[in-house]
């Protein structure tokens, strides 16, 4: 497996946000966001650290944090990730997230023993990404997991809400809004929740990037 950066922090986002996470990022994306704040890991020359599923597995033992956050890149494009959500998913004493682009079918994953939580990013216009999601994995998520709705404008906004609706997004699954950080005003996205009684919708802020600079690695 390429793994660009392991490291323990304070999970910035999510369901698990403010808890201790072990976060092991991998190589690569096949998307690419305009947004994106990770986009080094994607650089095809990026240097990684090859690891097996059971390198990556004692690393996060070792950290003895039990929450996982395995993320990217795309975690989901890694050749052994089955491999390591299996060893994962054995081990009871670990909540794994999983942050995924929304491209990549979560049926692949539909017979795992103790799933992860998926964290299914839904690219808006804005990432200029939305025609490579897959609409079925809608189908796919419960309510251990989360769709993530990063936005960035009012047509973010307007495109995320016609989805909830369109799919009952808030009855099978969580779902939380995320600004893009530092494009779009933190208000503008409580106005138009509060405007649409958008029930049952987390906003959410980037922990992280409250925290440390906005650009640093290893947090
Ligand atoms: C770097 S991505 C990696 C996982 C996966 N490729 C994905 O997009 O979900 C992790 C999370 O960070 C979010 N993200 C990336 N750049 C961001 C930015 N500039 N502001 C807010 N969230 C951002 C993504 O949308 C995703 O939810
Ligand atoms: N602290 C921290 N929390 C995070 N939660 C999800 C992240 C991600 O990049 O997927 C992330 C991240 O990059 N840093
Ligand atoms: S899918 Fe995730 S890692 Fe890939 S470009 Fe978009 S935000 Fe970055
Ligand atoms: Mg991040």
């Amino acid at each position: 497996m390429q793994v660009v950066e392991k490291f323990v922090s304070i999970n910035g986002e999510g369901r698990r946000c403010g808890q201790l996470a072990t976060f092991i990022r991998f190589a690569g994306c096949n998307l690419n966001c305009g947004y994106c704040d990770t986009a080094w890991a994607n650089d095809r020359k990026v240097a990684f650290d090859p690891m097996t599923p059971e390198e990556v597995y004692a690393y996060i033992k070792d950290t003895q944090v039990t929450n996982v956050t395995l993320t990217g890149g795309e975690p989901l494009l890694q050749q052994d990730i089955g491999e390591l959500l299996e060893l994962l998913s054995q081990d009871p004493q670990l909540y794994v997230e999983i942050e995924t682009n929304g491209s990549v079918l979560l049926s692949r994953f539909s017979d795992l023993e103790n799933p992860p939580s998926f964290t299914m990013d839904y690219k808006l216009p804005y990432s200029g990404m939305e025609r490579m999601m897959a609409l079925d994995n809608f189908e796919q998520l419960t309510a251990k997991d989360t769709v993530k709705f990063v936005s960035g404008s009012l047509a973010d906004l307007e495109k995320a809400k016609e989805m909830i609706d369109r799919y009952k997004l808030t009855e099978k699954t969580a779902v939380f809004i995320s600004p893009i950080f530092g494009e779009i005003e933190l208000e503008t996205i409580v106005d138009f929740m509060k405007d649409n009684q958008l029930n049952g919708v987390n906003m959410q802020v980037q922990l992280h990037k409250v925290i440390w600079d906005p650009n640093e690695r290893g947090v």
